[in-house]
C-alpha cells in the first residue's frame, strides 16, 4: 500500500512526522552547505579579482553564481520555515476521492503546505491551495470534481476526515459528512485567547472558498456583512494567488490599502503563518499626502475630519459633495477650459534654431495632445532639444536643457495645482483656498483627493509597475474620486471588500452602485451574508440598531447583551472597571469604544488613575489606541469607533451619550457592537 493510503490518521501522523524530521534535517544541511558555498565564492573573488579578465565576464559569471546560490538558500529557508510550522500540525483534513473509472479511492491529506518524502515525489500532505484540496472545501460526500491545470477530474468523495493535531500529537480525528463540520467551526469561533486575526484554513466555508480560489476576475468586489470573514478571505486569497502564480507574483507585488497602523499589525502575521512572506501595506491617505508634497505643506488628517463632522454634521455634506462623481465631472470641464486659458504661446529661439509659435501650437494641440496638459510642454521642449542637437550635431549639457525647458514651461500661466484648484472652487461657487505661500498651505481632508485628482489629470501619472494586486479593505469608506485615482494609479488586479452597513458617515454608502461605472466589465460582485464573528445575541442586537434583516447568523450563543444607563460618564467607567476585573481571567482582549477622541482620551486617563489608586503596584493591561498607534495589544484597549473598525475583541464595552441618535452615532454603535466576539455591554450616559 502507498504511504498516502494509510487510512488510520494516527498511524499516518507518525509516518508524516518521521518524514518531516528527515526533511527538516535535510534543509538544515542544505542551508549550511549553501552558506559555505557563498563564503567560498566571496573568498575566491577577493583572492582573484585582480586577475579576472579585463572585460568583466568572469566577474559577471561569479556574480550570477552568487545570486543563484543566494536564491537557492532563500528557498531552503522558506522550506525550513514551512516544515517547522508543520511539525506542530502537519495536516488538518483528508478527502478520499475515487476517480471515475477507478475501484478504490485515493486518500489526500491536507495541511498548510505540501510535504513529500523527497523533493519532486508525490506529496504525503497536500497544500490547502493545491487543486485537489478544493474538494475538501467545496463538497460533501458524493460526486465531486476538481480542476487542475491538466483538466477537470470527476469522481466521488467516499469519505472526509477532520483532525486536530497539536505539537505533533493527535488531539482528535473524526469523519465528517457535512461540508466543514459545524461543530469544529463552532469550536474555532468560540475559542478565546487569540489576539490577532487567525488563519482559517481548517474551516474555510464553500462560499468563501469560491472567492479565495477565483483567478479569473480582474476586479473582485466583496460586500460582506460584519464578521462574514471578508478580511480573512482577502488574505487567504492572496496566499492562494501567491501559491498558484509563483512565477509572476511575489509578495512584493501586492499592496494592501489598510485603514491604519493597528489594523496592519492585526493582520500582519497571517501570511507568514501560511508560509508566505509578508506584504506591503499602506494607507491611501499616507500615499496621497506624500504625492501632494510640493503642492501643499500639510493636510488635515482623516480622523480630524470625522471628529469635525461629529461636532458639525453639516460639514459632512460638503465633504461628500467634494468626493462625488458630479464634482469630478465639474473639475473635468474646468480642466478642459484650461487647455486654452492657461497658455501663452511664443516663439522660442535657441542658438540659431527657432521653434515658431505656430509650430509649438501644432505640436501642443496635435502631436502631443495625449499627454496631460501640464506635462505636455515638456514633451514639446524635448522635441525641440532633439532638433537643436541634430542641427548642431552635439548633445546639449543638462543645464542647457533645463534652462531651455524652463523657457517652454513659462508659456503656462501657472502649473500650481493649489492655485488651479482654488480657482476652480471659486468658479464652481465654493469658498476658495487661502492665498498663502507653500509653507503655510494646509488642505482640509475633503480637498485632499480632489487636488490629487487634479494633479493626476494634469500631470503624467507615475507608474507603479511593481504592484500587480491591490487589496482595498473597508471599501465603503472610499469615495468616487478615490476609486478613480486608484484605478489610474494601479491598473492591476484588485480585491475590494467592505460592508455598506459600516460606513463612517451619516448615511450608508454603497460603492457597488458606482464601481461598475469606474471599472467597467472587469468587475465581479459577490455578497457574503453569513456572519461568523459574533454570538447570536450580539449579532441580533447589532442588526436591530441598523435595521439589518438579511444576515445569516452562525448558531453560537453567549451572554445576553447588557444595556445600562448611567447619570454620568464616570459612573459608566466605574462599571466598566468592575466588569472588566470580573472577567479578566477569561478573556485576552477587551475594548472600550467611544464616539469621539475626547471621550476616549478622558476615559483612558480616568481608568488609569482609578487603577493606580486601587493598587499602585498592580499590573494592568490597559492601553489607549489613537490614530498613531501601531500595535494591537492584549488587555483593555480604549479607543474610538473609527479606529476599532476591522478589529475584534473578546469583550466590548460601547459607551455612548444617551441622546446620540443621529445617523453617524447609530453607525458608530453598530461598528462598536459588531467588534465583540463573545460579550457585549452597551452603556449610555447623560451628557452634562
Ligand atoms: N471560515 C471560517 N472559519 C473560522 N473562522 C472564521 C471563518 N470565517 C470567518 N471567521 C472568523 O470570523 C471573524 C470575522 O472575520 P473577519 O474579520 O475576516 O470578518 P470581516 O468581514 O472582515 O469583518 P468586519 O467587516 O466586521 O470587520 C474572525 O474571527 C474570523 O477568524
Amino acid at each position: 500500500m502507498m504511504s498516502g493510503n494509510i487510512e488510520n490518521g494516527r498511524e499516518y501522523l507518525l509516518h508524516v512526522m518521521e518524514c518531516l524530521k528527515k526533511r527538516l534535517a535535510e534543509t538544515d544541511a542544505a542551508i549550511l552547505e549553501g552558506e559555505k558555498e557563498i563564503e567560498d565564492m566571496h573568498e575566491y573573488y577577493w583572492e582573484n579579482y585582480t586577475e579576472m579578465d579585463e572585460y568583466g565576464y568572469e566577474n559577471f559569471d561569479n556574480q550570477q553564481a552568487l545570486f543563484r546560490q543566494m536564491n537557492a538558500n532563500e528557498e531552503q529557508f522558506l522550506l525550513r520555515k514551512r516544515f517547522k510550522k508543520m511539525m506542530d500540525s502537519p495536516f488538518f483534513g483528508r478527502v478520499d476521492f475515487r476517480y471515475d473509472g477507478d475501484d478504490e479511492p485515493e486518500l489526500f491529506y491536507i495541511g498548510i503546505g505540501n510535504l513529500s518524502e523527497r523533493a519532486g515525489s508525490l506529496p504525503l500532505v497536500y497544500d490547502w491551495r493545491a487543486p485537489v484540496s478544493g474538494l475538501f472545501y467545496d463538497y460533501d460526500k458524493g460526486s465531486a470534481s476538481y480542476e487542475a491545470p491538466s483538466g477537470v477530474f470527476e469522481g466521488e468523495i467516499t469519505s472526509k476526515w477532520q483532525y486536530k493535531i497539536r505539537n505533533g500529537k493527535m488531539i482528535y480525528e473524526f469523519e465528517s459528512d457535512v461540508k466543514i463540520d459545524d461543530e469544529i467551526l463552532g469550536a474555532e469561533l468560540g475559542s478565546k485567547g487569540e489576539v490577532q486575526l487567525k488563519n482559517i484554513v481548517r474551516t474555510i466555508q464553500k462560499e468563501q472558498n469560491t472567492i479565495i480560489r477565483n483567478t479569473s476576475d480582474k476586479i473582485m468586489v466583496i460586500q460582506g456583512a460584519a464578521g462574514s470573514g471578508k478580511t480573512s478571505v482577502a488574505l487567504h486569497r492572496i496566499a492562494y494567488l501567491l501559491y498558484h502564480d509563483r512565477e509572476n507574483l511575489k509578495s512584493s507585488n501586492i499592496l494592501v490599502l489598510s485603514p491604519n497602523g493597528v489594523f496592519a499589525d492585526y493582520i500582519s502575521h497571517i501570511l507568514p503563518e501560511l508560509g508566505e512572506e509578508n506584504i506591503r501595506e499602506m494607507s491611501f491617505d499616507l500615499f496621497a499626502y506624500r504625492e501632494l508634497k510640493g503642492i501643499v505643506s500639510d493636510c488635515e488628517d482623516r480622523y480630524d475630519q470625522i471628529e469635525r463632522s461629529v461636532l458639525i454634521p453639516e460639514s459632512q455634506e460638503l465633504c461628500r459633495e467634494k468626493q462625488s462623481a458630479g464634482f469630478a465631472g465639474q473639475m473635468d470641464a474646468y480642466m478642459l477650459g484650461l487647455e486654452d486659458e492657461l497658455m501663452n504661446f511664443k516663439d522660442i529661439e535657441y542658438k540659431g534654431c527657432t521653434l515658431s509659435e505656430k509650430e509649438i501650437i501644432d505640436l501642443f494641440y496635435f502631436k502631443f495632445l495625449d499627454i496631460p496638459l501640464l506635462s505636455r510642454m515638456e514633451a514639446v521642449a524635448e522635441y525641440f532639444i532633439d532638433q537643436v542637437e541634430t542641427l548642431r550635431d552635439r548633445d546639449l549639457a543638462d543645464e542647457e536643457k533645463e534652462e531651455l525647458t524652463e523657457r517652454f514651461l513659462r508659456m503656462y500661466e501657472t502649473r500650481d495645482c493649489y492655485v488651479l484648484y482654488s480657482r476652480f472652487l471659486e468658479e464652481a461657487g465654493y469658498d476658495p483656498l487661502p492665498r498663502v505661500p507653500l509653507e503655510k498651505r494646509k488642505l482640509r481632508y475633503e480637498d485632499v483627493y480632489p487636488v490629487l485628482y487634479l494633479k493626476y489629470s494634469l500631470f503624467r501619472c507615475k507608474n507603479h509597475h511593481g504592484i500587480k494586486h491591490v487589496v482595498v479593505d473597508e471599501m465603503q469608506d472610499y469615495s468616487w474620486i478615490q476609486y478613480v485615482l486608484l484605478r489610474k494609479l494601479f491598473p492591476c488586479r484588485m480585491t475590494i471588500l467592505g460592508d455598506k452597513a459600516q460606513t463612517m458617515e451619516e448615511q450608508q454608502q454603497d460603492v457597488l452602485k458606482f464601481l461598475p461605472k469606474i471599472f467597467g466589465r472587469d468587475i465581479r460582485k459577490i455578497v457574503m451574508n453569513r456572519s461568523y464573528r459574533n454570538t447570536m445575541e450580539i449579532a441580533e442586537y447589532a442588526n436591530k440598531l441598523t435595521g439589518i434583516q438579511d444576515m445569516e447568523l452562525f448558531e453560537r450563543h453567549g451572554e445576553p447583551v447588557e444595556e445600562r444607563s448611567f447619570a454620568k460618564l464616570e459612573e459608566a467607567l466605574d462599571q466598566v472597571i468592575v466588569d472588566w476585573e470580573a472577567k479578566r481571567a477569561d478573556y485576552e482582549t477587551e475594548a472600550l469604544i467611544f464616539f469621539t477622541e475626547r471621550e476616549a482620551e478622558h476615559a483612558y486617563l480616568y481608568i488609569e488613575e482609578k487603577l493606580k489608586n486601587l493598587d499602585p503596584d498592580g499590573e494592568y493591561q490597559l492601553s489607549y489606541m489613537n490614530r498613531d498607534s501601531q500595535n494591537f495589544k492584549k488587555g483593555l484597549t480604549v479607543t474610538t469607533f473609527y479606529l476599532a473598525k476591522g478589529l475584534e475583541f473578546d469583550q466590548v464595552f460601547g459607551v455612548f451619550a444617551a441622546d446620540a441618535e443621529d445617523g453617524l452615532s447609530k453607525q458608530a454603535k453598530y461598528i462598536a457592537a459588531t467588534r465583540a466576539l463573545h460579550e457585549l455591554h452597551m452603556y449610555d450616559y447623560k451628557k452634562l
